[in-house]
């Protein structure tokens, strides 16, 4: 059973898959509610009003995964997730058109001081010469980040007359000109636009991008919007420029702390706030909600995430093909850390054949992940396996090689330690599964699965029947065997597949045995 925790308000329409499902309890309730119970839940869905700190994930040992019914994830210390292993996934299209539709609102009111006019006429008064504003049509909006929305915002802004001036250093020249928009440096953005709107994620770079010296820069007489993020335009430094009339207006749909209490912007008549609504229509939650909950059922089904902040993308044609691979990967990863009891420094995956082809990032973090889960005491995934090498010391590369020893795809894997060299090699057999084709120099196959024995020996005649005698001594059944030399009468090892792990006695009654060199367990 998957514990989920809900603690902001998510749709329950698009929840409803989760609780169809016999598998997964859902629980709702926000943080502290769930004080006492916050240790056994398995998942965490959040919007923009938890707080995902790293204190709280410390009070989640056993969670996997959180899923952000939104786009922003600076709600979620992601860094700290990402170090635990849990997987952080967002819904990044589900509420685009809501959020730029409530820019295009507030960017309109603003203009025409609806929400003043509007207390007005509430108030039993008629005061049509207070609230003359100005036409949209003919103006140059300024837009500042130019993803999802900025570029929703753009169309209607060209739908409305108005002329589009963009600064996103990631924007293409191709993507502005197919949306008829056009590129600047952000000082041009600031220096000609009649209105910006700001659409960037809150960043450390991003973070008082409008502040004073920027503000300085702007047109006598500029509106801002602000539908992001609190903090993309700098809070305080914005009152001089509303006291000396140098900004005309603002429109504020989010603030730095949320809620703002009682804040000095709320006291001009200029400045018009909604309480973080982008998002907030039925369509948008419905799309997010749906989104995250369907992410959530594949990531405990363990199929790919598609949306995920801290993992590689895949879709699910790319999953079908590599996932195969994503298990060998994994298994030589394990066995050649269990093979290799010593620090490494280096270990290096060459990747031959048909899966050279494919997103082999993907294997080769699940194939670190095996190599350290018998090393490190916590949780070791593909999502902070990268991570943990590096705190260790270790490097890792892909190489890409055509050598496939006679198979449609080998991977290989050589790890690096002080004086000591290992390879092993693998390949996946379709509708057969994985074998190892090679191990630490010898040409063998066996199957990496279940409680493996390896004994490395002389070449000698009789040594199969010694080792089937101790084990058999010991009641240790023997599952399969295969044996593989260098050359007659020198190195040689044999692979054994047996019912149950040894203890430290078999293995010690197996080195007795004259001419073998080296018994190990590994498990797969
Ligand atoms: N008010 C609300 O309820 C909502 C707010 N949002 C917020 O809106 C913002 C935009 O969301 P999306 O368009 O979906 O994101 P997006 O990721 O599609 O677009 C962000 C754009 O900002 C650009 N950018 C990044 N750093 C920049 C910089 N230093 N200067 C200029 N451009 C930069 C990126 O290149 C990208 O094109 C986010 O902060 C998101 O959290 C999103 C949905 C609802
Ligand atoms: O998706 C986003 O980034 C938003 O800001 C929406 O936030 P919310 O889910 O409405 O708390």
């Amino acid at each position: 059973m998957f514990r989920v925790l809900v603690s902001d308000a998510i749709s329950e329409e698009g929840l409803a898959p989760l609780r169809a499902s016999a598998h997964i309890d859902i629980v709702q309730k926000n943080v502290s509610e769930a004080e006492e119970e916050l240790h056994t839940f398995d998942a965490l869905l959040v919007r923009s009003a938890t707080k995902v700190t790293e204190k709280l994930l410390e009070n989640m040992p056993n969670l996997q995964i959180i899923g952000r019914a939104g786009v922003g994830v600076d709600n979620i210390d992601v860094d700290a997730a990402t170090k635990r292993g849990i997987v952080v996934i967002n819904a990044p299209n589900g509420n685009t058109i809501s959020a730029a539709e409530h820019t295009f609102a507030m960017m309109a009111a603003l203009v025409r001081r609806i929400p003043q006019a509007h207390i007005s006429v509430k108030s039993r008064e008629w005061n049509r010469s207070a609230f003359v504003g100005n036409e949209l049509f003919g103006k140059k909006l300024g837009i500042i980040g130019f993803g999802r929305i900025g570029s929703e915002v753009a169309k209607r802004a060209r739908a409305f007359g108005m002329s589009v001036h963009v600064y996103d250093p990631f924007l293409t020249k191709d993507r502005a000109e197919k949306l008829g928009v056009s590129i600047h440096s952000l000082d041009e953005v600031l220096a000609s636009a009649d209105i910006i709107t700001v659409h960037t994620p809150l960043t450390k770079e991003t973070r008082g991008l409008l502040g004073a010296d920027n503000l300085a820069k702007t047109k006598k007489g500029v509106y801002l919007v602000n539908c992001a993020r609190g903090g993309i335009i700098d809070e305080r430094a914005l009152i001089p420029f509303l006291e000396n009339g140098h900004v005309a207006g603002v429109a504020l749909d989010v603030f730095e702390q949320e809620p703002p209490g009682d804040h000095p912007l709320l006291s001009f008549d200029n400045v018009i706030v909604t309480p973080h609504l982008g998002a907030s229509t039925v369509e948008a939650q419905l799309n997010v909600a749906t989104q995250v909950a369907e992410e959530l059922l594949h990531f405990f089904e363990g199929r790919p995430v598609t949306s995920s902040i801290n993992l590689p993308v895949l879709s699910k044609d790319v999953y079908e093909k590599i996932h195969a691979f994503y298990h060998l990967g994994r298994k030589l990863g394990l066995i050649a850390s269990q093979f290799m009891n010593i620090p490494v420094q280096e270990l290096s995956v060459t990747y031959a054949g048909t899966v050279a082809d494919l997103e082999t990032t993907y294997i080769t973090r699940s194939l670190l992940a095996g190599f350290l889960r018998p090393r490190v005491a916590s949780t070791v995934n593909e999502v902070n396996a990268a991570m943990i090498a590096k705190e260790r010391g270790i490097t890792y590369g892909e190489k890409f090689s055509d050598e496939t020893h006679g198979y449609a795809n080998c991977i290989s894997l050589t790890v690096h330690g002080e004086n000591k060299t290992f390879t092993i090699k693998g390949t996946h057999v379709p509708n057969y599964g994985d074998r190892i084709v090679h191990f630490d120099g010898v040409a063998i196959d066996f199957a990496p699965e279940g409680h493996l024995l390896y004994i490395q020996h002389h070449d000698r005649p009789g040594m199969i029947g010694k080792v089937g005698n101790v084990l058999g001594a010991h009641d240790v059944n023997i599952a399969t065997m295969q044996v593989g030399r260098q050359e007659a009468g020198g190195k040689a090892m044999m692979i054994l597949s047996l019912d149950k792990p040894v203890d430290e006695a078999v293995l010690h009654a197996l080195a007795q045995i004259d001419d073998i060199e080296t018994v190990k367990r590994l498990e797969a």
